[in-house]
């Protein structure tokens, strides 16, 4: 691991998933150990990186947390390399008998510092385009994740997620200096959409912005966009993989976070007393022209 506080070697696996779980466990445990040669300190997988990304298959592939072979597996590479692990995501299967999304954070020692369960399920109808009800058989997590780091603090989200802003802004506050979502965009949001939102959540909250996907297989029914990301505090594509299998490293300075914030300073000049009460109007007049309709009917 390198020393500098505030600086680290980070590393995105995109990687291929296929129906069996021990094969995908087998295949993100030999790339985390590439990695780790390489020098990572901090190492990501994948949104749904044990199971298929597909509704019909949750159930199957779902574990407990802590306690199921993933988790397990996840623990051991992380001590054994002494990095943080981002366990993309799997399946997990709750005391109620529930499934989430959910990623789980592992530290140096093995010891999981954290999980996120995806807040925002993928539900979407883009008429002979996608459609995908994650809400089928998934339910939505209700809690926000940051968690520390030697480096500083990180927030997470999973995917869809990214597509709301006040969560990142959330997370901002709580003091993240990178957003991670792991992620499996498609073929017809990905190409308009990847980029653009992990560039504008950089850019909305000036910090490092990293999002990791899964390797394209066009044999699925759902097929992953790839094009796993990192995007810096100046919202600046810093490294990019294509839709192949293979390994994005970015080499991560919190500090260029503190320069731009205080360079751009836009957190400190809202006008948050202006916009406050410009909803809260907003909100009264619905609520009069609501009330008028309802007396009218
Ligand atoms: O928002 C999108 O277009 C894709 C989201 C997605 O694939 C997911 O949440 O898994």
């Amino acid at each position: 691991m390198m020393n500098a506080s505030q600086k680290f070697r980070l590393a995105l696996i995109q990687m291929r998933v296929c129906a069996d779980k021990s094969t995908n466990i087998a295949a993100a445990l030999s790339a985390i150990s590439r990695t780790a040669k390489e020098g990572a300190d901090m190492v990501v997988l994948p949104e749904c990186f044990n199971s298929p990304y597909d509704t019909r298959q949750f159930n199957e592939h779902a574990e407990t947390i802590p306690g199921g072979p993933t988790w397990s597996a996840l623990s051991e590479a992380a001590k054994e390399h002494s990095i943080y692990l981002i366990g993309g995501t799997i399946p997990e299967r709750s005391a109620d008998g529930k499934i989430y999304n959910t990623a789980m954070v592992f530290g140096p020692e093995g010891n999981m510092l954290t999980t996120h369960r995806k807040i925002h399920l993928f539900d979407i109808d883009v008429p002979g385009r996608v459609t995908f009800k994650e809400s089928d058989t998934l339910s939505a997590g209700d809690k926000p994740t940051v968690f520390d780091t030697a480096f500083g603090k990180i927030g997470l989200a999973i995917c869809y997620d990214i597509r709301f802003p006040r969560l990142a802004e959330y997370m901002r506050h709580q003091g993240a200096k990178m957003l991670i979502y792991p992620g499996a965009f498609n073929t017809t949001t990905g190409p308009l959409h990847w980029e653009l939102l992990l560039r504008s959540r950089a850019n909305d909250n000036q910090l490092y912005v990293a999002g990791a996907a899964p390797a394209r297989d066009n044999s699925t029914g759902y097929v992953a966009f790839g094009h796993s990301t990192v995007v810096d505090p100046w919202a600046k594509v810093v490294s990019k993989l294509e839709e192949d299998e293979g390994i994005l490293y970015a080499d991560i300075d919190f500090s260029v976070v503190d320069a731009v914030r205080s360079q751009i300073p836009i957190s400190i000049q809202g006008r948050e007393d202006l916009y406050d009460g410009l909803f809260q109007q907003q909100q009264q007049q619905q609520q009069q022209q609501q009330q008028q309709q309802q007396q009218q009917q």
